[in-house]
């Protein structure tokens, strides 16, 4: 208020010449400030010059002005500066990493790694951005490490296994009749011209993004999310209704925008900035309707529990596991403090804004993703018969030509070539194709000792291609992850992630190149994904249920991946149709 009123009465008692002037210092006095920083800055690395304020961005056009995403990018300055150079976010600088050598340190599974923050500053607490729920959380020692740990055996109970799986198997009916009622799945004599024209319908991203919503809602909430039902009803012209899972789902979208927000302006920019100003206070208005309708949920389900006989099984999803934790109904109460790798954790019950922040990550970690890969997978088998035709017989060698016999557990272990699709996809497309670590203390990396809080961009779209790690590593091969052997001997110790694989060989680890971490599908160290089971589960049962029933023909086969990096990767468009499969 009194920097208001100061600015106030300076306006008023100055005139427009006097402004001018002031302004134009500032600027000069920041674009020396910029580069003095910039030429001082201790180990001089490679990269592109930075312009004041943009950073690096600049390079996010080609020469003819063809703006590019964060992947194409970095692989150009990759080309260009080599397996380690710095690029610029605004005034902060980010060392570039492409090669796993370098992963080494950034994925070690300790407690006391150097590499367990992801993000510089306590800015944007107001958002949630600094010690509330998982992959924002920068209280690594307190409440990151608690809500991960929570998080973590929420998801990882096998019991959740089979819950997952009989949930995905529901909704790909459901998508399948979704389809049908709009004539996406089509016969030979049945070509709907009408359909073919209209993109909104026939593109497979839109689907998969519901599909994915719906999926990860009954996972964290215990209900049905309604994306994929409100979507065909505004398709076919019905009424569509604002359900409760629907607008939570649209309000964590849009709080997941604004999270840029909050990362790229610091608070006073944020706060005095006219325009801007506004759309902070947008973010911030969805946020704390967000939080009050998932509050409103928590207490719902608390009371619903109270009510529950002490003898009688409690619905089996995240939030549940959430409200019980460290209470009466929490089976292991007063048992643990438990051990977090070699670090202890005193297990509490969570507080009801821990409990929002963490209902928030799963919402926004469990939907593009798993949406996105499923795309690029559909891609990859349409311009890729021979392996299209190795899963088939993999799929029919288990199913025996049953096209609609229920998934179980056990066949999602034997569908050990779908797997590996699923993983040659992620290696060539990565969907997180870039991660940040920052160190908490001064450390040795690439040569160069660099000091605290230096943040590292791990580039995976060039890590997982590296020529020392695999055979011909441009080609499309899921042959590379099924008959793939692991030598103990050579890695010295392997560590296996929950699906059984080793994380840290590449497909050349026999011949004596190995190369660790060169597979980061989920990243890695104590930070990596604590969906990765889930996700599995649920690709490997939709891609089965998929390819056992239909083809999958893409609109123009010869049409380029339309793809947008930012850190994500996502499918912008892929239009498709299905037919029954002969
Ligand atoms: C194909 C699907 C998925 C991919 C490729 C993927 C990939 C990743 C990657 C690369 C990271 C960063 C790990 C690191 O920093 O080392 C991550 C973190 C995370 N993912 Fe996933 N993920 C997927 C699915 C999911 C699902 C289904 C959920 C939720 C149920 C989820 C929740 C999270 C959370 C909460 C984090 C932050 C963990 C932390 O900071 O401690 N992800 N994911």
């Amino acid at each position: 208020m009194l920097l208001l009123s100061l600015t106030f009465l300076f306006l008023k008692s100055t005139s427009f010449y006097d402004i001018f002037v002031l302004f134009t210092i500032i600027i000069v006095f920041y674009i020396f400030r910029f580069y003095y920083v910039y030429y001082t800055r201790p180990n001089k690395l490679p990269g592109p010059i930075p312009l004041p304020i943009i950073g690096s961005k600049y390079r996010m056009f080609t020469k003819n002005f063809r703006p590019i995403g964060m992947d194409e990018l970095l692989k150009s300055l990759n080309s260009q500066y080599g397996d380690i150079f710095e690029i610029w976010f605004g005034s902060e600088r980010a060392v570039v990493l492409c090669h796993p050598k370098y992963m080494i340190k950034m994925h070690q599974t300790s407690t006391k790694s150097k590499y367990i923050k992801r993000f510089s500053g306590s800015d944007g607490k107001d958002y949630g951005l600094v010690d509330s729920g998982v992959f924002n959380n920068n209280d690594i020692h307190g409440s990151w490490k608690f809500n991960r740990m929570v998080f973590s055996n929420a998801l990882m109970r096998p019991k959740l296994d089979r819950d997952a799986l009989q949930w995905t198997v529901e909704l790909v009916e459901e998508l399948e009749s979704c389809w049908n009622r709009t004539g996406i799945i089509i016969d030979d004599n049945n070509v709907n011209k009408e359909l073919i024209d209209n993109n909104e319908i026939i593109n497979l991203p839109n689907w998969m993004r519901r599909f994915t919503y719906d999926m990860i809602y009954r996972i964290a909430i215990g209900n049905k999310g309604d994306a994929l039902k409100s979507y065909i009803n505004n398709l076919c012209g019905l009424n569509s209704y604002e359900t409760e899972s629907n607008s939570i789902i649209k309000s964590t979208q849009t709080y997941a925008d604004g999270i840029m927000y909050f990362r790229l302006f610091p608070e006073y920019i944020r706060n005095y900035f006219p325009y801007l100003r506004g759309i902070i206070r947008r973010y911030l208005d969805n946020k704390m309707y967000l939080d009050g309708k998932l509050t409103e949920i928590i207490e719902r389900r608390r009371s619903e529990i109270e009510k529950t006989p002490l003898d009688e099984e409690l619905r089996n999803d995240m939030l549940t596991s959430f409200i019980i934790t460290n209470t009466d109904r929490d089976m292991h109460k007063g048992k643990y403090v438990e051990k977090f790798e070699e670090e202890e954790v005193v297990i509490r019950p969570m507080k009801n804004e821990e409990i929002c922040g963490n209902l928030m990550d799963a919402f926004i970690g469990g939907t593009d993703t798993t949406a996105n890969l499923f795309c690029f997978i559909v891609y990859y088998l349409a311009h890729h018969p021979e392996v299209l035709a190795c899963l088939r017989q993999e799929i029919d060698s288990i199913f025996q030509d049953d096209k609609t016999r229920k998934i179980t557990l056990k066949d999602l272990d034997n569908l050990k070539y779908c797997e590996s699709i699923i993983k040659e996809v992620s290696r060539l497309q990565p969907i997180v194709s870039s991660n940040i670590r920052l160190n908490s203390e001064d450390d040795d990396i690439g040569g160069y000792i660099w000091p605290a809080n230096t943040m590292f961009l791990l580039f995976y779209g060039a890590i997982s291609k590296r020529s020392e790690a695999w055979n011909e590593p441009l080609k499309f091969n899921p042959d590379r992850f099924y008959n793939y052997i692991i030598n103990d001997k050579i890695n010295g110790g392997n560590e296996y992630d929950d699906l059984g694989n080793n994380k840290n060989v590449g497909e050349r680890s026999e011949s004596g190149d190995d190369i660790k971490n060169s597979f980061v599908m989920f990243g890695g160290g104590l930070r990596m994904c604590p969906g990765r089971k889930l996700a599995i589960i649920e690709l490997k049962c939709l891609v089965t249920m998929i390819y056992r029933k239909y083809d999958v023909e893409l609109i123009d086969i010869n049409a380029p991946l339309k793809i947008k990096s930012t850190f994500i990767t996502t499918c912008d468009e892929l239009l498709f149709r299905l037919k029954l499969r002969k």
